[in-house]
């Protein structure tokens, strides 16, 4: 099983600019926020859950099928569904904005089920410094691409973070494939 795919223009930089306009016209929320209590030295960022902003649905038609095809070649895991809300996240260079090490798998009922996630990188990467998405799927720490539009798909299991922004701000939306738990 190879550690992680890239799918390079699975958006488009306007697909990117629509995403971030409809997001910025919502409300954001922090997502350094586990069970009620501040976890800032694990995720500095605000999100935004495409479920709640209209017309965002156009989204999730078009990553479906890019997803089950990289699946298919890449991963072959049991998938059923896509039922979970994707996420947009904002991490601003003004608070360091990140994401520490951890696999997406918990106890939630979503969070129980996914077996593959995927990153789309929605910023420039001319507009921040730092934000790198990395993944440890082995001994050695891997770096996903940069360029904007570029999905990165690999097991929810897998360790991953995003470095601190240093400068700028870094956009990226999260989808979730899912499937029977992993056992
Ligand atoms: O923003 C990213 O690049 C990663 C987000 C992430 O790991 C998550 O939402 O679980
Ligand atoms: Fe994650």
């Amino acid at each position: 099983m190879i550690p992680f795919q890239t799918l390079p223009d699975a958006l488009t930089p306007e697909d990117c600019d629509r995403i971030i306009a409809a997001v910025q016209a919502s409300a954001m929320k922090d997502a350094g926020l586990v069970r009620g209590q501040t976890a800032h030295h694990l995720r500095r960022a605000e999100i935004a859950w495409l479920d709640d902003i209209p017309e965002g649905a156009w989204v999730m038609d078009r990553m479906v099928g890019l997803i089950a095809q990289a699946n298919r070649t890449a991963f072959n895991f049991d998938l059923t569904d896509f039922g979970e809300s994707a996420q947009v996240a904002r991490y601003g260079a003004e608070r360091e904005g990140h994401f520490g090490w951890h696999s997406d798998i918990g106890a939630g009922t979503w969070a129980a089920k996914r077996k593959l996630t995927v990153v789309v990188q929605l910023s420039d990467p001319a507009d921040y410094d730092g934000g790198a998405l990395e993944l440890w799927p082995d001994s050695n720490v891997a770096t996903a691409p940069r360029q904007r539009g570029l999905a990165t798909v690999f097991p929810s299991f897998e360790l991953h973070r995003v470095t601190p922004v240093t400068r700028g701000t870094r956009w990226s939306l999260t989808l979730w494939a899912h499937g029977p738990a992993f056992r």
